[in-house]
């Protein structure tokens, strides 16, 4: 469903958010597009904090640029630290293909990287026509995948959790 017929951040109608007390995050932040990943990443923040994540189990990590986020998110689960790895970044299109290239491998990757630990790698990543259609999804009018990738890497950490008891 498009991103402008489902608000990124109401999750009014969502199933019971578990509560984040008991788990680690970390955070993996592309630089490229800071204005646009800033925001996303304060949305992932703030989102852990409001369902109950300890802010001191909240660890924070800024890469270069999208196609870092996949050897940022095996680097962090080698540490055998993490329950979830929220991976942020966006990727706008420009001239030529290398949009393509970016955006295929950092999707693949962090799958590879998931199923590799059999831990959750949220996608967090906005893959973007232009810049303005980025802002709208960085906290804008359709919401913020920041927060959508929070709760995501909450339910998945509790779906983890449940599975191993
Ligand atoms: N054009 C964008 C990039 N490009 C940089 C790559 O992600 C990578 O850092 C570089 O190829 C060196 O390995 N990254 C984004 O996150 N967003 C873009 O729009
Ligand atoms: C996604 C990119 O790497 C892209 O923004 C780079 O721009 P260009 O394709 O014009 O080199």
């Amino acid at each position: 469903m498009a991103s402008s017929l489902k608000n990124l951040s109401d999750f009014s109608t969502a199933s019971d958010i578990p509560s984040a007390e008991d788990f680690t995050f970390g955070i993996a932040v592309a630089e490229w597009n800071a204005e646009v990943t800033g925001a996303l990443y304060k949305g992932a923040f703030d989102t852990l904090v409001k369902y109950g994540a300890k802010e001191e189990n909240i660890h924070s990590y800024p890469v270069p640029g999208s196609y870092e986020l996949v050897a940022s998110a095996d680097l962090l689960l080698q540490t055998g630290k993490f329950d979830a790895i929220i991976c942020l970044g966006c990727v706008i299109q420009g001239e030529t293909r290398h949009f393509d290239f970016i955006c295929d491998a950092v999707a693949n990757g962090l799958y590879t990287v998931g199923v590799k630990y059999a831990k959750p790698v949220i996608f967090g990543v906005l893959t973007t026509n232009d810049q303005q259609q980025a802002i709208d999804r960085a906290g804008g009018k359709h919401g913020n995948k920041g927060d959508e990738a929070a709760v995501t890497a909450i339910k998945m950490a509790k779906l983890a959790a449940k599975l191993k008891e």
